[in-house]
């Protein structure tokens, strides 16, 4: 079994225990349910830096990267340094993350977040909405394409936006619909960790323009950026290179005004 087989073998048991603790139902009843969220893909279309800054602490590919931060502080700090959204990854047992890294960085910040998880059932899309999120994650390599609607629509009814992420030709044509906002391409293949910017590039004429793209993972410099900028990229997901140094926000403070002043 490949690490992204396993990660959603787990998560399928970790859903289905709680929604035996928590029902959808008290999920709807959150304040944060009825908070009219704020859109990723709008702010991308108009930022000049499009970076979407992530907290991360640990990952299958690197195990260790940051484990000794508070998550209001990261994202705080990446706020300041003008990211135009947030990433908070949510899973415990591959990413040291939880719900509750979800709720503290949105009493942190006003830039939309994304919830950044396995989402294979719908549950979790209320629990994203329930935890202060602006924007869910949907991965192609995990979904069929009826689900990839189904999650989409309710998604949208939720006022949510939605991220599809894809890392080949054959997820991209299968996701394409009119219920997803940013279209992701993940430059790490999540069954090898390999990773290649190229594949952002090769993926990007694929891409319908009314779609935002977004290339993710494996971003470590301004030059990347400007010239994945030129094959039509408005969002870049950043999360290690940030994440491994003592003061993320700080890093990514150097890291936009560079961006931004280029
Ligand atoms: O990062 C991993 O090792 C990983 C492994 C298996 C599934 C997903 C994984 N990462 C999720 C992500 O998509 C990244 O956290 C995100 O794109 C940021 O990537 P990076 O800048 O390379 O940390």
């Amino acid at each position: 079994m490949n690490i992204l087989d396993r990660i959603v073998a787990d998560k399928r048991i970790e859903v289905d225990l709680k929604k035996s603790v928590i029902s959808a139902r008290q999920l709807e009843k959150s304040v944060l349910f009825g908070r009219s969220g704020s859109s990723l893909a709008d702010a991308l279309r108009s930022s000049s830096s499009g970076i979407i800054a992530e907290h991360k602490r640990r990952s299958p590919s690197k195990s260790v990267i940051n484990q000794g931060l508070n998550v209001s502080d990261v994202v705080y700090g990446y706020e300041t340094a003008g990211a135009t959204g947030i990433s908070v990854l949510t899973d415990g047992k591959y990413f040291g993350g939880s719900l509750d890294d979800l709720l503290l960085a949105r009493a942190s910040v006003e830039i939309p977040i994304l919830r950044k998880e396995f989402i294979i059932d719908e549950y979790q899309i209320l629990e994203a909405k329930a935890f202060g999120a602006d924007v869910i994650l949907l991965i192609a390599s995990i979904l069929s394409k009826e689900e990839i609607k189904q999650f989409s629509e309710l998604a949208k009814s939720l006022h949510l936006d939605v991220l599809l992420e894809v890392h080949n030709l054959e997820e991209l044509q299968k996701s394409i619909m009119p219920s997803l906002d940013m279209l992701g391409v993940n430059n790490r293949n999540l069954k090898t960790f390999e990773v290649s910017l190229d594949t952002s590039k090769t993926l990007a004429t694929e891409i319908p323009d009314e779609f935002v793209k977004v290339s993710e993972s494996g971003i470590s410099t301004t030059a990347a950026i400007n010239e994945l900028k030129t094959y039509g990229y408005q969002g870049f997901l950043i999360g290690e290179n940030f994440m491994k140094t003592e003061n993320p926000g700080m890093n990514a403070q150097k890291f936009i005004s560079e961006l931004v002043a280029e």
